[in-house]
C-alpha cells in the first residue's frame, strides 16, 4: 500500500535526515516508526503526504508514484493526526470533526451525522461533547477528537505523529487500547511515529527501528525483541527486552497446567490469547500462585497458569523468533 524505494532526504543546509530508505507497509497494516529524537521519523512520515519532498528515490501509494499526484488531492486520502492535535479553537467538537467531509463537498447535515458517528466510535458521546469547544476538553478527549477528525473523510491511509504523546501514561495506555480496538474494525493502513518503544511494541503489527536516518530493523515486535538485528537495536530495546516480550506473547494452551490438581480452581483469570503481561500482573496478586485460563469463546476453564508456565511461554516465544 505504501512503498518507499531508496528514498533519501537532504535538507538545504546539508543535513541528511534519511538515507536510502526502502520498506513497504501492507494494506490494513499498522507500522510504527520508533527511534531517538532526530533520527528521521517525522521526515519519513511527512514525505508520504508531500509536506516534505524527497531528494531522491520514490514513494508509491497503492502502486502510484505520489510525485505525480496533486498534493491537495493526495492529502484527501491520507488522514493526519499530530500530537498537538491542531483542533480549531473557535469551532465545536462536532464542527471540528465534520471539517474535512464538508471541505470535500459532503452536505452539511450528512457531514455532521457522520461526525457524530465517529465521535461515538472514539468514545465521546456527541450529545455531551459535540457542542463543546476544544478548550472545554481534557487532553485525552482532545486526542480522541483528533483521531475522529482524521477518520472523518474515511481515508485508506493514516499518518500519526506521536498521537498519544501529550497525555499522562495512564490515559495514554487507555487511548492506545481503544485505538487498537478501533483499528480492528476500521483496518486502515497506518504509519505511526513514536519515540516510545513500549508504544511501538504494543501498537505495531511491525516496527521500524531507526538508527540515524536509516532503518536498522523492520520486523514484528516479537522478532525485534527476540532477535535484535544489530548491536544498536539490542541496546535500543534494552537489557530488559525479555520483560518487554511479556506484552507481545500470548498465553497458549501448551503453557498451562491441569486445573484439577487440588480440585480448587483459582478465581482470577484470563482468556487464552491474553498477553503474558496481563496474566503475570494478575498472577502477582494471587496468593495461590496460579490463575485460571479460559476459552475465549466458550468461557470454559482450560487450565491454570503458574510462574513456571510464564517462564515456559517466554522461552518458547524467544526460541520461535530467534
Ligand atoms: N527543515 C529542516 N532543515 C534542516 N534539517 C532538518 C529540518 N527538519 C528536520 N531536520 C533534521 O533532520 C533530522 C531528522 O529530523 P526528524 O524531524 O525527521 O526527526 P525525528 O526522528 O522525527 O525526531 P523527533 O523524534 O525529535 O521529532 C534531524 O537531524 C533534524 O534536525
Amino acid at each position: 500500500m505504501i512503498r518507499f524505494e531508496h528514498v533519501t532526504k537532504r535538507y538545504p543546509d546539508g543535513t541528511t535526515a534519511v538515507e536510502d530508505l526502502s520498506f513497504e507497509v501492507a494494506e490494513g497494516e499498522l507500522v510504527t516508526l520508533v527511534g531517538p529524537s532526530g533520527c528521521g521519523k517525522t521526515t519519513t512520515m511527512k514525505m508520504v503526504n508531500r509536506l516534505i519532498e524527497p531528494t531522491s528515490g520514490r514513494i508509491l501509494l497503492g502502486g502510484e508514484d505520489i510525485a505525480s499526484a496533486d498534493p491537495v488531492e493526495l492529502r484527501r486520502h491520507i488522514g493526519y493526526v499530530i500530537q498537538q492535535v491542531g483542533l480549531f479553537p473557535h469551532k465545536t467538537v462536532l464542527e471540528n470533526t465534520a471539517t474535512v467531509p464538508q471541505l470535500i463537498g459532503t452536505p452539511k447535515a450528512k457531514a455532521r451525522a457522520r461526525a457524530a458517528e465517529l465521535l461515538e466510535l472514539v468514545g465521546l458521546d456527541p450529545a455531551v461533547y459535540g457542542g463543546r469547544y476544544p478548550e472545554q476538553l481534557s487532553g485525552g478527549q482532545r486526542q480522541r477528537v483528533g483521531v475522529a477528525r482524521a477518520l472523518a473523510a474515511d481515508p485508506p491511509v493514516l499518518l500519526m505523529d506521536e498521537p498519544f504523546g501529550a497525555v499522562d501514561p495512564v490515559v495514554r495506555e487507555r487511548l492506545q487500547n481503544e485505538f487498537l480496538a478501533l483499528q480492528r474494525t476500521v483496518r486502515k493502513t497506518i504509519l505511526l511515529v513514536t519515540h516510545d518503544l513500549e508504544e511501538a511494541i504494543r501498537l505495531g503489527d511491525r516496527i521500524a527501528v531507526y538508527g540515524t536516518g536509516t532503518i536498522e530493523q523492520f520486523a514484528r515486535p516479537a522478532a525485534v525483541l527476540a532477535a535484535p538485528a544489530t548491536e544498536y537495536v539490542a541496546s535500543f530495546v534494552g537489557a530488559d527486552r525479555g520483560l518487554k516480550h511479556l506484552a507481545v506473547t500470548p498465553v497458549e494452551r501448551a503453557d498451562l497446567a491441569r486445573a484439577d490438581g487440588d480440585g480448587k480452581a483459582p478465581t482470577a483469570g484470563v482468556a487464552l490469547g491474553a498477553s503474558l503481561r496481563e496474566a503475570l500482573a494478575l498472577l502477582l496478586q494471587e496468593d495461590s500462585g496460579r490463575i485460571a485460563v479460559t476459552d475465549p469463546d466458550s468461557g470454559e476453564l482450560v487450565g491454570v497458569l503458574t510462574p513456571e508456565g510464564v517462564h515456559r511461554a517466554l522461552r518458547r516465544a524467544q526460541l520461535q523468533e530467534a
